[in-house]
């Protein structure tokens, strides 16, 4: 017979996550600490727990621009090598934790300039931090692996400047490039130069699309940018239709999505919050599952969304009855997609996955 499915044995099943974001997921006490250490006095709340209900509160707007509002107050805290160090160390001890094995975390070096820092040392100090997190996981008998992903501001006009940040940095873990920010008025083509650039050098990288907007903004961002995954990518449902008989025709654009096997980085919870999605019942990650899209599961932003990897793959197992082998399923097409070379995917989802899940099902 094989484990019950429930929060605490899900967080004992290897997990892959490619959609996180290192400002997106602070521990809230951290949030307080480094404001204090920063003279930072605009925080909402100085309490750990309060400040933990107001951030998921706040970011609960039906808006993506309103739930980007509630970044001021961590990226605030994160402008010194320190603060940036020991925000990546706790992401990794928390992601381990949870049983990931292997993230991709994600942020925009840009925001943390505010106090003199360079692109590269922001970058070194989060390398660093996210080293010495696996450092200590290590130390305490764990496995987790770490890539990195920097973002450009979909607002700001920085894209090529990052885009040759991660090339730079492309020997010391960072293995892609996003755009972020708020998507409608935003287009991904803004970007052009920079999804030119990593092309060029053969660099991996995903975009943010069909969160916030629709079927152009993912059109642009497979067939004019070049993206090799979709960040959300929640509104590719509207090229699906399905019939009175539950029959799906897929239009053009969904079924090269589906064909090619792009994959979708899908964040349940922030979709409910950004009103990307209405209910947990009816988000798309239902139908895609099942018409066998490269569905992921992430997080997002651990904070903001008050979960972690666990409790998204829990909710799955309420809203849909999903249970290992779904999450095996979920598990594995996350780790072919990743950004790492082909030999460690395959380590791990060989000697890490595989064996994980087969021993919940036995
Ligand atoms: O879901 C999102 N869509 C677009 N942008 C986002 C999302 N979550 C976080 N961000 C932004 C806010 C962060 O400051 C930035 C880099 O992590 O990315
Ligand atoms: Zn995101």
């Amino acid at each position: 017979m094989s484990t019950p499915v429930n929060l605490n044995t899900i967080r004992q099943a290897p997990k892959v996550l490619l959609h996180d974001h290192l400002d997106g997921g602070l521990r809230p006490q951290t949030v307080i600490d480094l404001a204090r250490a920063a003279g930072y006095s605009e925080l909402p709340h100085d309490d750990a727990a309060e400040l933990e209900r107001w951030f998921e509160a706040a970011a609960d707007s039906g808006s993506l621009e309103r739930y980007l509002e509630t970044f001021a107050h961590t990226v605030a805290v994160m402008q010194t090598e320190e603060a940036l160090a020991r925000v990546a160390a706790e992401c990794v001890e928390d992601l381990a934790a949870d049983g990931v094995v292997y993230a991709e975390v994600r942020y925009a070096p840009e925001l943390f300039q505010e106090r003199g820092l360079t692109l590269d040392q922001v970058v070194q100090a989060v390398q660093d931090g996210f080293r010495e997190g696996e450092r200590r996981v290590a130390a305490a008998g764990g496995r987790v692996r770490i890539g990195t992903l920097l973002c450009a501001m979909r607002q700001n006009a920085r894209s090529l400047e990052i885009a040759e940040l991660a090339v730079r940095y492309r020997d010391a873990d960072v293995v892609g490039f996003d755009i972020a920010g708020p998507e409608a008025g935003f287009p991904p083509t803004r970007n052009l130069d920079a999804f030119e650039y990593l092309r060029q050098q053969n660099a991996h990288f995903t975009i943010h699309a069909g969160e916030a907007f629709g079927l152009p903004s993912i059109w642009e961002a497979i067939q004019h940018c070049g993206a090799e995954r979709l960040g959300h990518g929640v509104r590719i449902v509207d090229d699906i239709k399905v019939d009175e008989d539950g029959k799906a025709h897929l239009g053009r654009l969904a079924s090269y999505v589906r064909d090619r096997r792009i994959p979708l980085e899908m964040c349940p919870s922030s979709n409910l919050q950004t009103g990307a999605a209405t209910s947990m019942a009816e988000h798309p990650i239902g139908l895609l599952t099942k018409l066998r899209f490269r569905v992921t599961v992430n997080t997002d932003n651990r904070l903001m969304s008050h979960c972690t990897m666990s409790s998204e793959f829990a909710a799955l197992h309420e809203t849909f009855g999903y249970g290992w082998e779904d999450f095996q399923w979920f598990t594995v097409n996350a780790m072919k997609s990743a950004f790492i070379g082909f030999d460690e995917r395959l380590e791990l989802i060989n000697d890490v996955i595989k064996p994980g899940y087969a021993a919940l099902l036995a």
